[in-house]
């Protein structure tokens, strides 16, 4: 049996961030990730003039419910969709004069539904360049609240960032969705919400949020449930045994759900309260899955699927067209690339079985693209990457981390 220790979760820790931040009082986060996406948000707080120390293992920062103490700064976000987005709805609450930037990446992808939807709230807010994406101004004079409609079909960082936003309006805040992809990122904010002293409810597609600002903790934050995917689909291809300690029955992510697609494909798969493991078995078989939860995880699929002893086709993942990359057509390219047949739709991709050759993978600067390509490679000597290093966005550790726990 091979037990992973794997590095925090970055969704947990860039809420558990946002929320020290805008807490009365210091919170410990123990155990936070460490990688340029959680870094970057960080940093970013501490442009804005929040006291963040960064210890190994444990972050402290002391929360300000009044918003960041810069009254002018110019925040740059990296690569992180998370920073890009729960930042600036952060400072919107605050009072001074801020500019965010973002890497050519982050630049690219969309922000529209959430600057749309924080104007609407009286929010003072300019796109520099193009309309909907960074870089972008606020001149913020703290946020009144009442009530916004949200198309979060795209992206369900627009609604977290709301709804973070919601416990620091004056009057509180209430969310009407009328579309949703990645909902369990929506639960992992609510409960991450209440952890901080904060009483959100849903009902249907309302969220309501009382304006009772949030109360520092000391939070412990669980594995990366996206980046334990990995490992564990490394277990179903080569038979061994993966468990990942701290990720079981009680864990927020909705992406520990990937073990059940290997339990359907053949693995075998013990979600315990302590943690979870996964068991190669020798089968592999095709299926089709929505994956419209759990979106994170198709590169992990795909990169799997050619293994598989049917096609493998998975669908309702539109929304990975706007991520570090264009996954879609990226994952079918880089397969295409091993000689694997692939076709996608505007929704879907199928891949079918066959032997991939060795070829260099093209990333586009996307972590989990070399993340779950190196699962392939466990099979087929001579994958490269040309942008290895990309995976510090997530898991800067990773290549060694997979060379000690995998490689025989
Ligand atoms: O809220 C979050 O922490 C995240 C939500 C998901 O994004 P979308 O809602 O854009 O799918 C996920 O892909 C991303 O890695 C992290
Ligand atoms: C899509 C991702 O990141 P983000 O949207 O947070 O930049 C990811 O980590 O796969």
């Amino acid at each position: 049996m091979t037990v992973i220790d794997i590095p925090g979760s970055k969704s947990v820790t860039a809420r558990a961030l946002f929320l020290a931040a805008a807490a009365e009082g210091t919170t410990t986060l123990v155990g936070p990730l460490a990688s340029d996406d959680t870094e970057g948000f960080a940093e970013g707080l501490a442009v804005l003039g929040y006291e963040v120390e960064r210890a190994p293992g444990a972050w402290r920062v002391r929360g300000r419910p009044a918003g960041p103490a810069a009254a002018s700064a110019d925040v740059y976000c990296r690569d992180g969709a998370t920073t890009a987005r729960f930042l600036p709805t952060l400072a919107a609450a605050g009072h001074g004069d801020f500019r965010f930037d973002a890497s050519a990446q982050m630049r690219r992808r969309p922000l529209a539904p959430l600057t749309e939807a924080l104007r609407t709230l009286g929010v003072d807010l300019r796109h520099e360049e193009a309309e909907g994406h960074h870089p972008l101004r606020i001149a913020a004079r703290g946020v009144k609240g009442g009530a916004v409609t949200l198309d979060a079909g795209q992206s369900s960082q627009y609604l977290t960032a709301l709804l973070m936003l919601g416990p620091l309006t004056a009057e509180g805040l209430s969310v009407t969705v009328t579309d949703l992809v990645s909902e369990p990122y929506v639960d992992i904010t609510l409960a991450m919400m209440r952890s901080f002293g904060a009483r959100p409810t849903r009902e249907g597609d309302v969220f309501t949020v009382p304006p009772t600002g949030y109360r520092a903790t000391t939070y412990a934050v669980e594995p990366d449930a996206s980046t334990a995917s990995y490992f564990f689909a490394a277990a179903a291809l080569t038979g061994r045994e993966v468990t990942v300690p701290g990720l079981g029955t009680g864990a927020l992510q909705g992406d520990l759900g990937f073990v059940d697609v290997l339990r359907r494909m053949g693995a075998d798969v013990a979600v315990t309260p302590g943690g979870t493991t996964v068991r190669g078995t020798g089968r592999l078989h095709g299926l089709t899955v929505n994956m419209r939860d759990i979106s994170d995880t198709m590169p992990t699929l795909a990169a799997l699927a050619p293994y598989a002893d049917g096609p493998v086709r998975i669908e309702d993942v539109a929304n990975t067209r706007v991520k570090e990359c264009d996954r879609l057509e990226v994952c079918a390219d880089n397969l295409r690339r091993l000689g694997i047949t692939v076709t996608t739709g505007p929704d879907h991709i199928e891949i079918h079985p066959g032997t991939p050759r060795p070829a260099e993978i093209v990333t586009h600067g996307d972590h989990r693209i070399v993340m779950s390509f190196a699962v392939t490679g466990l099979r087929t000597p001579g994958i490269s990457f040309d942008d290895p290093g990309c995976v510090r966005k997530t898991f800067p550790g990773f290549h060694a981390h997979w060379e000690n726990a995998l490689r025989p």
